[in-house]
């Protein structure tokens, strides 16, 4: 990955921890809301990702691209890409198990990843340094040990549920139930 030094983490940089009361080895994540077009249920034409946790510390979730999908004909659109591995990596709060909403993402395009191709992401965390936590993930062609066909390195800051409710729909947010932490 070409990451930048915006997306490296600083010497001195702590590990993720897994945060207690955090999804258990094995867990499935769930939405963080239904309308998401990342991970929502209720999105027309999302992405749809349904994730899970290995070991508590990364995060896998599988993507099918679709017609509704596409850039050139045939062939995912990099943007819709880039969503894919920006809400793989968002998954992460549920390891963090606090908001957290993406500052930087950087991308790589390594392969054309035609329509009806699965992808098999997988994020994981390479540091934390106060509000700031240093992401990556990768998107495999076909299998879990398939080609890498898209990597991605992210900064994600730590928010507040305030940011939620003050920029967007604080009914909708109260509506959802979210298991982590609101007044950390
Ligand atoms: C209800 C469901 C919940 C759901 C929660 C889960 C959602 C996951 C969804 C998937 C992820 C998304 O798509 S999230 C949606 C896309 N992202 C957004 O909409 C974020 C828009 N941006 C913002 O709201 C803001 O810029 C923030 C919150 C990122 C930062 O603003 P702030 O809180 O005022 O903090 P600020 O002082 O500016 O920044 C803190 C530190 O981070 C650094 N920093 C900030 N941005 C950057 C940047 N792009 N590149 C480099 N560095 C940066 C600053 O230099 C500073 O470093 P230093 O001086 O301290 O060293």
């Amino acid at each position: 990955m070409t990451r930048s030094s915006v997306t490296t983490p600083p010497p001195g940089a702590g590990r993720l921890q897994a945060a207690p009361g955090g999804p258990a080895p094995g867990s499935p994540l769930g939405s963080h809301y239904g309308d998401c077009f990342g991970c929502g249920e209720r999105h027309p034409t999302g992405l749809h990702l349904r994730a899970t946790t290995p070991d508590g510390l990364t995060v896998v979730a599988e993507f099918t691209v679709g017609e509704a999908h596409q850039g050139a004909p045939g062939l995912a659109h990099g943007g819709v890409l880039a969503a894919a591995m920006d809400e793989v990596i968002g998954m992460s709060v549920w390891l963090f198990q606090r908001p957290y909403v993406t500052g930087r993402l950087e991308t790589d395009y390594l392969a054309p990843v035609p329509v009806g191709t699965t992808l098999h992401l997988r994020a994981w965390c390479t540091g934390v340094s106060g509000r700031k936590a240093y992401l990556e993930a990768e998107g495999r062609a076909g299998s879990p040990d398939g080609p890498v066909a898209v990597r991605a390195a992210a900064l994600f800051i730590e928010v507040g549920m305030e940011h939620f409710a003050r920029h967007g729909d604080a009914k909708a947010i109260a509506d959802e139930h979210h298991e982590y932490e609101v007044n950390p």
